[in-house]
């Protein structure tokens, strides 16, 4: 026999209130963590993105269903953002202005307890951190079709940040009309120039004769339809709510797997979580088989790169740095005993940060 809805009911709403006792019970178990960081530790960190790694981890890993691993550690990212947040509210600043795709990472990571700050360009978002003015900042990487964000890349050169953690956003663009936009009249599109880049073939194909305006984000490109009427923007799904616009058409995207990896700056190192990437600046003096010669150790030593980038230095012309992300923990010895040969070799290293592999 069915059971009735009533009783059905009354068993989640018990459910419910054991769920409730229960978030309050660990609550009250991250505020005596707080204050054991704070006895401990004259400057004590209260956000631990490996300890949270290691949380989210263990949840899709023992995760039975009938809910998904992934909406399973949703819930948890929430429950350790409101629980951080009693230990103490984080700043952290983005790549604004609100609405943007950053913004949309950084409530990724963090859950939706932190205070998001959002500034008007990524070197801005490097000072905020520097001058302790937010606590962590979200800065755009690469993209999967466009390639690196050289911005972000190249203001490494000049900081002494460190990468504390990465997340990765599948990036769905949409044409955007505003209230006074007349259809049939559009001269012009405007979005930041990735997603116009990211949304060539479409724009080939559909909107041939119009002009595309490359804007300093989508978000602002979505904000600039309040006042014109013959214009469209490509943005994603925040700034469309945020600005009251209408979708024309979703998923433009030339490629249905857009994927962009962001990362998290912060001025502390993190401790080893199991499952890390470590990001490094190497550069050497201009000679035949430099890069071959940086990169033989990590194959030596059996380190996978997940990525490699070579950017000009900055000091002289036609000289350059090499960006390389690898997987492990810079205090693992392997990676160690590499660091040390790049070292002795006479290449100059600079460590941007080991950090979690992105788990959401
Ligand atoms: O374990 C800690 O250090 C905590 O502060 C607790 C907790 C949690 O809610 O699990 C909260 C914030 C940290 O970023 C990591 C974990």
């Amino acid at each position: 026999m069915t059971e009735s809805l009533d009783n059905l009911r009354n068993q989640i709403d018990a459910l419910d209130q054991q769920l409730q006792d229960l978030l309050n019970e660990r609550a009250t178990l991250a505020h005596k963590v707080a204050e054991v960081k704070i006895a401990t530790d004259p400057n004590p960190v209260f956000y631990r993105p490996e300890r949270e790694a290691q949380v989210l981890r263990r949840v899709k890993e023992r995760n039975q269903g009938p809910l998904d691993g992934e909406t399973m550690a949703r819930f948890f990212r929430e429950i350790m953002s409101a629980c951080l947040a009693l230990e103490q509210r984080m700043k952290v600043a983005f790549l604004g202005p609100e609405g943007t795709f950053t913004q949309q990472a950084a409530l990724k990571h963090f859950g939706h307890a932190v205070e998001s700050v959002p500034l008007g360009a990524i070197d801005e978002v490097f000072r905020e951190v520097e001058a302790g003015a937010a606590h962590y900042g979200v800065v755009p990487v690469e993209n999967s079709t466009e390639g690196v964000v050289n911005h972000t890349l190249d203001t490494f050169m000049s900081s002494e940040l460190k990468i504390c953690g990465e997340v990765e956003l599948r990036i769905h663009h949409h044409l955007l009309a505003g209230k006074h936009t007349q259809r049939d009249k559009v001269t012009r599109v405007y979005s930041h120039q990735q997603t116009l880049a990211q949304c060539r073939q479409w724009l080939d194909a559909h909107m041939p004769g119009v002009e595309r305006i490359a804007v300093s984000s989508n978000a602002e490109a979505a904000r600039r339809l309040k006042d014109e009427w013959n214009a469209m923007a490509i943005a994603g799904e925040m700034a469309e709510e945020l600005y009251g616009l209408e979708a024309v058409q979703r998923n433009i995207e030339d490629r249905p797997d857009n994927t962009t990896r962001f990362l998290i700056i912060g001025r502390q190192d993190t401790p080893a979580s199991g499952k890390d990437k470590t990001s490094l600046m190497i550069s050497g003096k201009n000679r035949p088989g430099l890069l071959f010669e940086v990169l033989a150790p990590f194959r030596d030593e059996g380190i996978n790169l997940t990525r490699l980038e070579s950017r000009p230095s900055r000091t002289a012309n036609w000289s350059y740095v090499f960006f390389v992300d690898c997987e492990g923990h810079k205090e693992d010895a392997n990676l160690q005993s590499v660091l040390d040969k790049l070292e002795a070799a006479g290449n100059t290293i600079k460590l941007l940060g080991s950090y979690p592999k992105a788990v959401l």
